[in-house]
């Protein structure tokens, strides 16, 4: 079984506006709310692929019951550990531009750590583990290298979308792949990144320290994918971006199931990429039916190898 976990999902509330006026009063042509965090957009585009997967993390009040009843609406296991505030409400405006808010999201105690912990420990070398997003506050912050150390131990293959030391921290113990975005990978190693040559080179620190694979992610300039023979680049086709957010975790969850289809390196690495053009194509996630309808327009080139 694939197990996303969220620490701190989020609901997205999401409102278009014609223009977007700051200290103005603006007025919503549309709005949308869905069940979000990083692990579980995974999920649901896993879904959409036709993997089934759990979702783990901490919900709380109003906020997490709707994601809890959204996702399993949607088929989706869940086994979430409760927390007593309020699940987060992120806000992402869509104007002119897109403009987003993240909110620090709810307490999580010692109890509710264990309890995570623990549900980790029973996995087996038959499960995944994909860990990604932001952490509370009050989450100790190695609680990612914990968590990928007891996934080494066990010898249960783990992914991880997260920033700055949240990812470089789980490195020793061999990320199946991670996936930076360009901003993500500059400030992992305080550098400018300003060609693909210099991505490739900054992919392979992270490679160095650990990662079987790094995804490096490029909005709408595609993807680079770094394996320990070769580099491959992604690009995408032209369309109309609608809604960015949750494009990154759709590349995660196409990634992941390229690899759980069994699929060759290149094939997973054109899955990602079309589920996350697919993503920034539409309101919500992407379907299975607008993934199928571009994974033939996303051109994969080896641009190094050995
Ligand atoms: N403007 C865009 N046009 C086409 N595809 C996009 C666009 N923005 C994102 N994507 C797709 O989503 C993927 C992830 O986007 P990116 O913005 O790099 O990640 P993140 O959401 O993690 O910051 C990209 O590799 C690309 O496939
Ligand atoms: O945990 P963080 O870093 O605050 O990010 C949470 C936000 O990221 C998202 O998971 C989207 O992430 P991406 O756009 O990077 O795929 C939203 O659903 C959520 O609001």
């Amino acid at each position: 079984m694939i197990y996303t976990i969220t620490l701190n999902p989020s609901i997205d509330y999401v409102m278009f506006t014609q223009d977007f006026d700051l200290g103005g009063l603006n007025r919503a042509t549309r709005t949308h709310k869905f069940a979000g965090g990083k692990g579980i957009n995974v999920s649901r585009v896993l879904k959409a692929l036709d993997q089934p997967s759990t979702a783990l993390g901490y919900i709380g009040g109003f906020p997490g019951a709707f994601i809890k009843n959204e996702l399993e609406s949607a088929y989706i296991h869940t086994d979430f550990i409760l927390v007593e505030e309020d699940t987060r409400i992120n806000v992402k405006l869509k104007g002119d531009t897109e403009t987003e808010i993240n909110a620090a999201g709810p307490d999580v105690n010692a109890t509710n750590l264990e309890a995570l912990l623990n549900q980790i420990k029973v996995l087996t070398t038959e499960d995944y583990v994909i860990i990604a997003g932001s952490v509370p506050k009050s989450m100790p912050d190695d609680i990612y290298a914990t968590i990928a150390q007891i996934c080494a131990e066990k010898h249960i293959p783990f992914v991880v979308d997260a920033e700055k030391s949240l990812l470089t921290q789980t490195l020793p113990y061999h990320p199946e792949f991670v996936k930076p975005n360009k901003v993500e990978l500059e400030e992992m190693f305080n550098l400018t990144i300003k060609d693909d040559h210099d991505t490739i080179q900054a992919a392979r620190l992270l490679m160095e320290q650990g990662a079987k694979h790094v995804l490096v992610s490029l909005g709408g300039e595609g993807a680079i994918l770094v394996t320990a023979d070769a580099c491959y680049k992604a690009t995408v086709p032209n369309g109309k971006v609608i809604n960015t957010v949750g494009s990154g975790d759709s590349t995660v969850a196409g990634m992941v199931a390229g690899f759980a289809q069994n699929k060759s390196i290149e094939e997973s690495f054109r899955q990602a990429v079309s589920c996350g053009t697919a993503t920034a194509f539409t309101e919500d996630l992407a379907t299975s039916e607008q993934i199928a309808a571009i994974i033939n327009k996303v051109t994969i080139t080896k641009i190094e190898g050995k």
